[in-house]
């Protein structure tokens, strides 16, 4: 991946932005003149008590949301609507997936918004290829009612892949599955990112799977505050939910974001 050789390039670039939402008249700031370079190649999770902007910021990125002033850019481009080469995984997979198509299917939708002239038996490999990233092969003809919550995640993310993006933008997406599938999504999450030229920007509330899985984490404070800490995770890849826990860095950096963010929470309640 980019970030082990050296000087790595500024894939996402945000410049002093400002937003701001009104709901009844009354104003909310989320961020007031937020910078940040968002390197490429890196894994970067986005952590920090509830209501801080943590999804208004993957929004704001994605071109979902617009800036109230200053500007986002990616890969050179300033973003003015969802930029192709971005692709946004949410929580709630079951919403996210076609039940009345096959997880071939499915992820054949994801190619056919990308690439319309291939032939099908062209297209059925391709999305075997990418069955097989997530570990479902074998599974392709099975409708996602007839999936666990964990494998429907893992059509989720193989459509998303099928489509080759610069950037994976994912909010919360392991929050709805049990602690077990968690810790395996998590593990082919990271063998995914160090496979593929990819950047993945990742919102969650557990800094112990930011911990884990990020080679960068930004904790942002209670809203408008913006960017409380930037730190580099310096803990070595291919990384597996035994070796890198029993770290030593793992757990001081766990508990150091844990404390500053229940502190925060605990304040506000
Ligand atoms: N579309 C919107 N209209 C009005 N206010 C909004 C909108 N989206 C977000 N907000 C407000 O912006 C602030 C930040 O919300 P956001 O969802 O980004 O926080 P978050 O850190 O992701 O929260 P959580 O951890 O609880 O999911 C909140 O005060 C929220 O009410």
């Amino acid at each position: 991946m980019q970030i082990e050789t050296g000087r790595p390039k500024t894939l996402i670039h945000i410049e002093g932005v400002n937003k701001e939402f009104s709901v009844n008249k009354n104003k909310i700031t989320v961020f007031e003149n937020f910078s940040y370079k968002i390197p490429e190649g890196s894994f970067l999770s986005i952590v920090g008590p509830s209501g801080c902007g943590k999804s208004t910021l993957l929004k704001l990125i994605s071109g979902l949301e617009t800036p109230t002033s200053g500007t986002i850019n990616f890969d050179g481009q300033v973003i003015s609507g969802p930029p192709k080469g971005m692709i946004y995984v949410f929580q709630q997979y079951t919403k996210s997936i076609f039940p009345w198509y096959t997880v071939l299917e499915n992820i054949e939708f994801g190619l056919n918004t990308q690439k319309k002239n291939i032939s099908k038996q062209e297209a059925k490999e391709r999305c075997m290829e990418y069955i097989k990233l997530v570990g479902l092969e074998g599974y392709e003809d099975y409708y996602p009612s007839q999936l666990s919550g964990g494998m429907q995640q893992r059509v989720v993310i193989a459509r998303a892949l099928i489509c080759e993006p610069k950037v994976l933008l994912m909010d919360e997406p392991f929050s709805a599955v049990d602690a077990m599938t968690r810790a395996i999504l998590q593990e082919l999450l990271l063998s995914i990112w160090e496979k593929l030229p990819i950047t993945i920007l990742f919102v969650t509330h557990d800094v112990d799977e930011a911990v884990f899985l990020s080679s960068h984490i930004i904790s942002l404070g209670k809203a408008p505050i913006g960017l409380k800490e930037d730190i580099v995770v310096n803990l070595p890849y291919p990384r597996n939910q035994i070796d890198t826990r029993k770290s030593k860095h793992f757990t001081t950096m766990q508990l150091k974001l844990f404390s500053s963010i229940f502190s925060q929470e605990k304040g506000q309640a």
